[in-house]
């Protein structure tokens, strides 16, 4: 079964719908981003969470003195570092970092492999010159397949995913999980109850392999 993370979650009544919607994950940006939450805020939506859904913190090129006390204080599950962070940093919040990579050819997939000592998993997003993450862009998903082949840790799909493409992502690159911020909202930061249940849906009915 595909697992199901929804990033950007900006208020705690919304991230608790999220979670009853079926999402696995939730996830709270750090960063600069229109979905930047304050650590009061974001304290706040870790408490409202039901069991055994987790928390990801989403950082860019922190302090780690600064990610290390946002942690603490928030009760991160998982610590997703979104910048160019080498593996050392990341080797520093074993065993909670996942590592992300903007995609853009076979080389983004190499450069993943000294991180895999370091590292819980793997998140793959597109490349944008803009911005770190939360584009609702897509990559080549042929480049993933090849991730979920070769790299030693579990691959996270995102980039551009929503109710209407993840299904047939899901049947093409066997992700361990989804990961999905803008393709689910209905303004920056503000997620749509019913475009988060149409994706729980979509991961839910997406074709196993024979
Ligand atoms: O969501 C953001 O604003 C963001 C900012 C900085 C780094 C990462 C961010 N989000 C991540 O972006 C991907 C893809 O988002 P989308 O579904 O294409 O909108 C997702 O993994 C978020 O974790």
């Amino acid at each position: 079964m595909t697992r199901v993370k929804v990033c950007g979650l900006t208020d705690a009544a919304e991230a608790v719908a999220v979670a009853a919607a079926g999402a696995d994950a939730v996830g709270l940006v750090f960063a600069e981003s229109p979905r930047r939450v304050s650590m009061e805020t974001a304290r706040g939506i870790v408490a409202a969470l039901p069991p055994f859904v987790q928390s990801v913190g989403v950082f860019v090129d922190e302090d780690p003195a600064r990610v290390a006390e946002v942690a603490a204080a928030c009760g991160l599950d998982l610590l997703q570092f979104h910048g160019e962070e080498p593996p050392a940093y990341c080797a520093r919040f074993a065993p909670r970092a996942v590592k992300a990579r903007r995609v853009r050819s076979a080389d983004d997939i190499e450069a993943l492999r000294p991180y895999e000592a370091a590292v819980r998993a793997f998140l793959l997003d597109a490349w944008a010159p803009d911005a770190h993450g939360g584009t609702g862009r897509t990559f080549d998903w042929a480049l993933a397949v090849r991730a979920v082949r070769e790299l030693a840790r579990p691959v996270i799909l995102a980039g551009g995913l929503d109710p209407e493409n993840v299904g047939r992502a899901v049947a093409r690159v066997r992700p361990w999980a989804v990961d999905v911020s803008s393709g689910v909202e209905r303004a920056p930061g503000r997620k749509d109850p019913a475009r988060v249940a149409a994706f729980v849906r979509a991961v839910a009915a997406a074709p196993e392999p024979a």
